[in-house]
Order: C-alpha cells, then structure tokens, then sequence
C-alpha cells in the first residue's frame, strides 16, 4: 500500500518493488518497501528523475530522521545539469591531486563520474562544534537516517538509488566546489533516477549475524 501522502505522485515501481497481492498491512507494506530497496549503480540510473514536487517530498521525509539535540547536522546540495561539468572538473582534479602520473583515461573516466544518474545530490555532514554538544557519532547516525528516509520515499515513488563515495570526498577540489567549511564533511553522493536494467538484490545478513541478548 502507498502511503496516502504519496498518492499524488504516479509511481512505476520497479520489478523488484512490484508484489503480486495489494499489501494492505502498513507494517507489512513497509516491511517491503525497506526490503525491496537496493543499491543501484549511477550508470543504471537513467530520466526520467523525480520532477519538482515529489523532489520536495524528498527533502520532507530527510526532514523527519531522528536527530538527537536537534541540531540538523547535516545538508544536501544537489547538482543540476548545468553544473555537472563543474562536478566532473571538481572530480578530475581530485584524482590529479593524489595522483599526479594520472592518465588522460583516468582521468576522463573520473570526469565522467560526474554525469550519470537524473538526481545527484551532496549529503554533508555537519561535525562543527555546536550547542547542544552532540557527538559526532550521534550525528552521522542522523545523517544515514536522512539518506535512508529519502531512499525510502524514492522507492516508494518508483525510481531507484544508489550511494556513491570515493577518494574524491575529502579532495580539496571537491571541498571547494561545496564550499564547504572546517568541520564539515562531504560523506557521499546519492544518486536517484529510473532503473535502466534491474540487477538481482544482494542476499541480506540473517539477524543471527547481528542480533545478540545481553
Ligand atoms: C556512505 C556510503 C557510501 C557508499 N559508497 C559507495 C560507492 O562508492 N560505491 C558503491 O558501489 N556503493 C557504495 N555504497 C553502497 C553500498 O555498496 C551498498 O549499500 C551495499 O553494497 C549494500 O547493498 P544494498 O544497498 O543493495 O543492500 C555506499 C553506501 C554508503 C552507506
């Protein structure tokens, strides 16, 4: 069942989305909304993306991940098609940045990086020193329930996502190109758009191998 929230958007959910039967138990409907989501990789990601108003929605439900102190530690910037070169620029120069013999493969190869999925979008996590004081740690656990909030309502929407990460985050040129400022960390790219080509979802962990009594 979709959510009556986001009954205004039209979704095509992904084969591996689709279920045979309506699920009309909420607990179970989500239960398989997380379960279906996986990471799909940018080069698989094609248009059309989320248009203005489920974008929005995006934001809103980035808005409601737990965040203790309530500092919003953390922010997302977007990089529209116009300044992909600019990000695929920000990219080449990180790879000659630790590695200056890189070759002019590579490095079009990182550039190219720049221009894959419909929606790509900066997640920067925001360690500074703040008011309440709270730890780092906390903060990134904030930050992963944002990103997985806005997977989560991507999936609903029927488009697929991936994260991206990299050497090139914590390059000069990439921090210039943010403009981010001392404290502040660029932790990844999330990347939303149309599944091209469905791949089999890897086997997840059984809870035997994560779930312990004291
Ligand atoms: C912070 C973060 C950064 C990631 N960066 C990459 C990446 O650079 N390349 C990649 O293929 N996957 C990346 N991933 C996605 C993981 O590889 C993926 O979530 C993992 O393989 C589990 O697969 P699933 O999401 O389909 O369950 C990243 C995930 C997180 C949480």
């Amino acid at each position: 069942m979709i959510p009556r929230r986001l009954t205004r958007f039209k979704p095509t959910p992904p084969a591996a989305a689709q279920s045979p039967a309506l699920v009309t138990d909420p607990a179970e409907a989500a239960l398989q909304l997380i379960i279906a989501r996986h990471n799909t990789s940018p080069r698989r990601l094609i248009e059309p993306g989320p248009n203005e108003a489920e974008l929005q929605a995006l934001w809103e439900a980035a808005a409601a991940a737990p965040d203790h102190g309530q500092l919003t530690p953390w922010r997302f910037v977007c990089v529209p098609a116009h300044r992909r070169s600019d990000l695929g620029d920000a990219f080449a120069q990180a790879l000659v940045e630790r590695d200056p013999g890189a070759s002019l493969e590579q490095i079009e190869a990182a550039r190219d990086k720049a221009n894959r999925a419909p929606l790509l979008i900066l997640a920067v996590a925001d360690l500074r020193p703040a008011e309440p004081d709270i730890a780092a740690a906390e903060r990134l656990v904030s930050l992963g329930c944002a990103i997985q909030n806005l997977l989560l309502t991507a999936q609903a929407m029927g488009y697929g996502s991936g994260l991206t990460s990299g050497q090139a985050m914590g390059s000069k040129a990439l921090r210039r190109l943010f403009g981010l400022v001392d404290g502040e960390e660029a932790i990844c790219f999330i990347n939303v758009g149309t599944v091209s080509r469905e791949k089999p979802p890897r086997t997840r962990p059984e809870p035997t191998r994560f779930v312990r009594s004291l």
